[in-house]
């Protein structure tokens, strides 16, 4: 399992420990079912190194073969050989690609679809510190920068290693003052690249940060840009978007300032590997220890392990950013889950028929951040309506979002239908209690589909009927496809206005037919003519349900019994609504004065 390490990337200067490779590493459980591809990789990889280790041995014997006057049919046969082993490499390396990419598309397809099953149970307030430009680039830009590197680690990190140790051995054989001077160069090499991945990887790291950044804030405003427009936000925009831009190019350039000194690194050591090659054999040579095909093969091998050592500095680019691709792929693995799918024992499933909400001495706060809800204590029986109301940033809000389970209190107790919401079944909550807020996500699919949320099995008769529920039997009759004409506001979709809209999550509820229904200002971003165009609907949708109606304007609270008023988090009034709207005296009387919602 990947583990989260950003902090680990963070820390400047000192060189990393392993971590984040192994992360990397850690990523090859995503190849689990492909067991054939494995083992022919497997067999693929030594035999590779095997073939490479092989040439030299054959240059050696063919030099010292020639200066001892062997037979030429010997000599044709070692150079027969030699053109095999070379003919075997290419296949490999051909064979070992294609197998490697396969691996790496497959691993990272399955990491991008957990990437997106996590997020798609991440709480609300997940997404309020992941803007969707940041998690785009996240599940898709660092998962590519993973796939191009994934069949790198398999093939190339893994035979280049086999290689060098390959090699280590065969200069041993020869002669060990051959191997003796190799052995400390190449540890020497290995402790060195590591220490100079560690002075890169954490400027990497922030570069990629910044980049995600950008693409998060580009989303925002973006999204947001008729707002910005009609506002006169534009220069703001265009200002906050020149920081962050220089502060991409930055971080950009400190990164590669270091990356730089990679190639360059490596270049040098490669040349001096084969100076001590070339050094330790004519000594050697000269000394008569060694034959002449011997030091050939010798300087064979040095060569060879330029390879490994050049191939990573051609790669180090795309495995840096793997390398910091993984550590940010695994904090998002490793982001907290949904808090309504807590560890606890779950109790026994929601009762059939009507239910009651209650609360009892809840606590809440936002972290970080002041007590939102202040020991509140609340029955609703089943069956009843209930208005909560109270000025901005009171909290009305918050306890509509605690009885659906999305945040949970910090101290106290919430039920539905008397078991307590954290220890229920999710899926048995949202099957039983409903939530319509402002915000109606429309999704660019069949009407059919924004409807029943893409559950093919739910039957025409029961979609038109929720439709005409919802009071858009009319508008549906003058769609060109019926339930299949496409929704969105993609090319060839049916736009909806905001009353329609609001009717179409109104028509999901009655689909859902809950027992509960909590509703957060649905109508708040609609004129008063397209509210009251709602209302018919909203009666029928609140008729024999239990229901907390969350309202900014009190006025519009016709349907509830009851209203409880809210105020710096406390429940300070409980009552009939006609009886406290008719009570000069009552806290809900003065927030039904004109301008008393808001103050
Ligand atoms: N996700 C959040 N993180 C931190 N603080 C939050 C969050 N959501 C709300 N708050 C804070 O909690 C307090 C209560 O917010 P809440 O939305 O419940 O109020 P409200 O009464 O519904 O307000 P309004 O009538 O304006 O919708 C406010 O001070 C708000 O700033």
């Amino acid at each position: 399992m990947l583990t989260a390490s950003a902090a680990d990337h963070e820390r400047g200067g000192e060189p990393l420990a392993f971590g984040p490779l192994w992360q990397l590493a850690g990523l090859t459980r995503y190849l689990r079912g492909e067991r054939r591809a494995v083992t022919l990789l497997a067999l693929l990889i030594p035999a590779g190194v095997a073939l490479q280790l092989a040439a030299p041995q054959l240059l050696r014997r063919f030099v010292d073969s020639t200066l001892h006057h062997g037979s030429s049919a010997a000599l044709t046969g070692i150079a027969l050989w030699y053109l095999a082993s070379a003919a075997g490499q290419m296949a490999v390396v051909v064979g070992g690609d294609a197998v490697a990419v396969r691996l790496a598309w497959r691993g990272t397809d399955r990491l991008r679809a957990e990437l997106v099953d996590r997020c798609l149970r991440r709480p609300a307030r997940f997404y309020q510190e992941h803007p969707p430009g940041e998690l785009v680039e996240r599940i898709d830009g660092d998962v590519t920068r993973l796939a191009g590197v994934m069949s790198a680690l398999v093939l190339e990190v893994l035979a280049h290693l086999a290689l060098v140790l390959g090699v280590l051995v065969a200069l041993f054989l020869f002669d060990w003052r051959i191997g003796l001077v190799f052995a400390p160069f190449a540890l020497a090499t290995v402790v060195l690249l590591h220490r100079l991945a560690g002075r890169s990887l954490p400027l990497v790291t922030a570069r990629q940060r910044s980049a995600a950044d950008l693409l998060g804030f580009l989303e925002e405003r973006l999204a947001g840009a008729e707002e910005l427009r009609v506002n006169g936000a534009t220069a703001h925009t265009l200002g906050a978007l020149e920081l962050r831009l220089a502060d991409l190019g930055g971080r950009a350039r400190a990164a590669a300032r270091v990356s730089v000194r990679w190639p360059a690194t490596v270049q040098a050591l490669s040349a001096l590997s084969v100076v001590l090659a070339l050094a330790v054999s004519v000594w050697l040579h000269s000394a008569g220890r060694l034959s002449t095909g011997t030091a050939f093969a010798t300087l064979s091998y040095a060569l060879l392990l330029r390879r490994p050592l050049l191939t990573l500095s051609t790669r180090f680019h795309d495995l840096e950013q793997a390398v910091v691709s993984a550590g940010r792929v695994a904090e998002l693995l490793g982001a907290p889950g949904d808090p309504g799918t807590p560890a606890r024992a779950r109790s026994a499933p929601l009762p059939d028929g009507p239910l009651g909400v209650g609360l009892t001495a809840v606590s809440f706060q936002y972290e970080p951040g002041e007590p939102v809800l202040r020991g509140v204590s609340l029955r609703v029986g089943p069956g009843e309506r209930v208005g909560v109301v109270g000025r901005t940033g009171c909290g009305k809000s918050t306890l509509v979002r605690l009885v659906f389970g999305l945040q949970h209190p910090g101290r106290g107790s919430v039920t539905v239908g008397g078991r307590e919401v954290g220890e229920l079944d999710p899926a048995d909550l949202r099957a039983r209690v409903a939530l319509v807020t402002q915000e109606v996500q429309i999704f660019h699919a069949s009407l059919r589909d924004n409807l029943a949320f893409f559950d093919r099995s739910v039957p025409d008769r029961r979609l038109l009927a929720a439709l005409e529920q919802a009071g858009l039997d009319d508008w549906r009759r003058g769609l060109p496809d019926g339930l299949d004409t496409p929704l969105g506001t993609a090319d060839g979709a049916r736009g909806m206005s905001g009353g329609q809209e609001q009717l179409l999550a109104l028509a999901r509820v009655f689909l859902r037919d809950p027992a509960v229904v909590l509703l957060d200002e649905p109508t708040a971003r609609l004129d008063p003519h397209t509210e009251a165009l709602l209302e018919p609907a909203l009666e029928r949708l609140l008729r024999g349900r239990t229901a907390l109606v969350v309202q900014h304007r009190p006025h519009t609270l016709r349907q509830v019994d009851r209203i409880v008023v809210l105020d710096a988090g406390r429940v300070v009034e409980d009552g009939p609504r006609e009886r406290l709207a008719a009570d000069p005296g009552s806290r809900f009387h003065a927030l039904l004065a004109p301008g008393g919602g808001t103050r």
